[in-house]
């Protein structure tokens, strides 16, 4: 690349830079920060422990900067969600999609959280995860079982998606960059 092309590039970096802030939910053992590292770094662990509190990630994708928060699952960390989805550029619903038992709680959480009028308007990305396994539901089980098709008032998309296989990880990015506000 010619200096001047370098220049060029570095000048256009610096007018059409976009930052996002996202925040990830969901019940403990769906996959949130696993599907952190595997939009971070591709890398997949069977060996997790559960995350206390909450972790703040920041992962770049061309111009665009992600600031992801990665919050606890676990029942006792739940209230914290919604202080930290508000103002964020989209919220990340991440479900364990081969644990049936599991589905009513995803499923009550996720319609409560979003009863929030705090965030009201934020668009919404339901993740079915762990489609590697067998036992996993199919796209349209999973829309029916999660009640997907009753929200309303904010853009809503669903991928089902394997952070062991990253499977569909690409279009969740494409679909988080595409929601990435300017930064002024
Ligand atoms: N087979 C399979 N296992 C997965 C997948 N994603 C995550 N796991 C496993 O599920 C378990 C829980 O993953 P975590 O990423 O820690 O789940 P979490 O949602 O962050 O859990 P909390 O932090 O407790 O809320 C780990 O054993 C992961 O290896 C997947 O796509 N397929
Ligand atoms: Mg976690």
């Amino acid at each position: 690349m010619g200096i001047w092309e370098a220049f060029l590039s570095w000048l256009k970096s610096l007018f059409f830079k976009q930052e996002m802030e996202l925040s990830v939910i969901g019940l403990q053992k769906a996959g949130k920060t696993s599907l952190v590292n595997s939009i971070a770094t591709g890398s997949f662990s069977e060996d997790m422990i559960p995350t206390v509190g909450f972790n703040m990630r920041k992962v770049s994708k061309g111009n665009v900067t992600i600031k992801l928060w990665d919050l606890g699952g676990q029942a006792r960390f739940r209230s914290m969600w919604e202080r930290y989805c508000r103002g964020v550029s989209a919220i990340v619903y991440v479900v364990d999609a081969a644990d049936p038992e599991n589905i009513p709680i995803a499923k009550s959480e996720l319609h409560d959280i979003l009863s929030k009028p705090s965030l009201n308007g934020i668009p919404l990305l339901v993740l079915g995860n762990k489609v590697d396994k067998p036992e996993c539901l199919s796209k349209q089980a999973f829309a029916e079982e999660m009640d997907l098709h009753r929200i309303q008032h904010r853009e809503v998309a669903y991928y089902m998606t394997s952070c062991k296989n990253t499977t569909n990880i690409d279009a969740v990015i494409d679909w988080l960059i595409k929601h990435s506000k300017k930064k002024h």
